[in-house]
């Protein structure tokens, strides 16, 4: 039995579509955009503070208006979950894990209040009994505060981190945590240029891949 942490954007949710639409809809109400989905996904994972930084500087919108946006990004994102699916394979690969005895927990950059609601809508919710979002502690990742809290909330035992991009990588390496990388979510970054235990390209392979890792580390 191990505790097994996952990062939520671009690794168990395809949330960049609504992501988007909340970015486009707060740019509609400066006179400004649309940005384009590759440039939403290009503005995610480190955390709502990063991501309205980059979306103002690709519209040209001034650093003296970030407070007032990020606050309008705030207030429409808790809301935003309708055109956000898990990854094909999320479920059952957490089902699986879940009835072998794994602890599972979530350590994303995204706050906690959109990041409850997008579980709950999604019935997530009940899988993890850890979460914590990019304002539940003064760090985010890439430091390693927030990923070794979310382990030690859950408990002993072996320890893996599953993301998708640099932040996690970055994230796991700093925490000295086994790393397997989501490769068809928001990275940028080639896999080979990313620090990584393992790759995995489809859920379905994630149970017999955390099995081997385990084994491997044991
Ligand atoms: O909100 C973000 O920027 C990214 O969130 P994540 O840490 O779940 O990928
Ligand atoms: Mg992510």
């Amino acid at each position: 039995m191990a505790q097994i942490v996952f990062d939520l954007d671009g690794t168990l949710i395809d949330s960049a579509p609504d992501i988007r639409q909340v970015a486009n809809t707060v740019l509609e109400a400066e006179g400004k955009g649309p940005v384009s989905l590759a440039q939403a996904i290009s503005f995610l994972g480190s955390g709502t503070h990063v991501l309205v930084q980059q979306m103002r500087d690709t519209v040209g919108i001034p650093d003296s208006e970030q407070d007032r946006i990020l606050k309008a990004f705030h207030t429409l994102y808790e809301g935003a979950f309708d055109l956000t699916e898990p990854y094909s394979g999320v479920r059952s690969a957490l089902d699986t894990l879940a009835t072998q005895g794994h602890g599972l927990g979530i350590c994303t950059n995204k706050p906690m209040r959109p990041c409850r609601a997008v579980l709950k809508h999604l019935k997530l919710d009940v899988v993890f009994p850890v979460v914590l979002g990019g304002d539940s502690l003064p760090e985010r990742k890439p430091h390693p505060a927030p990923l070794l809290a979310t382990f030690d909330a859950l408990g002993t035992g072996q320890r893996i981190y599953v993301g998708d991009s640099e932040v996690d990588a970055e994230t796991a390496e700093r925490a000295g945590i086994p790393f397997l990388l989501f490769t068809q979510g928001y990275r940028k970054t080639a896999v080979e240029d990313l620090p990584h235990t393992a790759t995995f390209d489809d859920f379905s392979a994630l149970p017999d891949l955390i099995a081997d890792t385990l084994a491997a580390a044991s």
